[in-house]
């Protein structure tokens, strides 16, 4: 194909999500490194307001970005069509390091990821479920289908501590790059476990409100993280 050229991180990197035009607006880009090393855009929260936005990310021009144009059924703030969600993330794609997409929206989504993967953006497909943490067979199952990734992304709700051991379970059997993280109660404690084992995108949150049930504050998970001895795989 292309000449494509997307690093994989070889380490454990913080996401700070920010799912408001205005926590857009608040954030210091210099003060950014010490609160994650990747700045997740939230565009489903963003509709409407395109021409703002890009007045926005334009004081980002040195920080890598990454674009999410989530589907309602996996927690999208507004619901959209695939092709409005393909459009948004086409009109950030020059400013793009990675764009996540759905696996369930893979198919629809097609032609508007071929396109901005030729921009040499990475590609994180992921997986999103807020009732539980399916069986392990069908975590695998997902991995597995999402093998186009870059990264594939598995984000699902903890309920009891049996869910810990499955997901690393998962992560430490797949050489595919992976980012690994739980949802709810438990999710905190998950996100640092799953780094420790090789999570590769570790999702916390900017400014006051989370983007998800169980993040962290993006700047205390990035000094958890950077505090944790990494567990290699024998
Ligand atoms: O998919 C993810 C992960 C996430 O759901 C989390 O659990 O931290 C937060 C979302 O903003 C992001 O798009």
């Amino acid at each position: 194909m292309s000449a494509r050229q997307v690093t994989i991180p070889d380490q454990p990197l913080v996401v700070g999500s920010v799912a408001s035009l205005n926590h857009l607006a608040c954030l210091q880009p210099i003060e950014l490194p010490e609160q994650c090393d990747l700045l997740e855009v939230r565009l489903d929260a963003m509709v409407g307001h395109e021409e703002a936005l890009m007045i926005e990310l334009d004081r980002f021009k040195n920080f890598p970005l990454l674009f999410t144009a989530r589907a309602v059924s996996e927690g999208g703030l507004v619901a959209l069509s695939a092709e409005e969600r393909s459009e948004l993330l086409l009109s950030v794609a020059d400013r793009a390091t990675w764009i996540d997409v759905e696996l369930a929206s893979y198919d629809s989504m097609r032609d508007a990821i071929h396109e901005i993967r030729l921009k040499e953006v990475g590609l994180i497909l992921s997986y999103h479920n807020f009732e539980e943490t399916p069986e392990e067979y069908s975590l695998q199952r997902t991995v597995e289908l999402a093998e186009e990734a870059d990264i594939v992304k598995l984000a699902v709700m903890h309920r009891e501590v049996d869910d810990f051991a499955r997901c690393t379970r998962v992560l430490r059997r797949n050489d595919h790059p992976m980012s690994l993280m739980g949802m709810g109660p438990l999710g905190a404690v998950s996100r640092l476990l799953y780094a420790q084992h090789g999570s590769l995108l570790n999702y916390g949150y900017l400014g006051d409100t989370p983007t998800a049930p169980g993040q962290w504050p993006a700047k205390m998970l990035k000094q958890a993280i950077a505090a944790l001895e990494p567990i290699v795989r024998v």
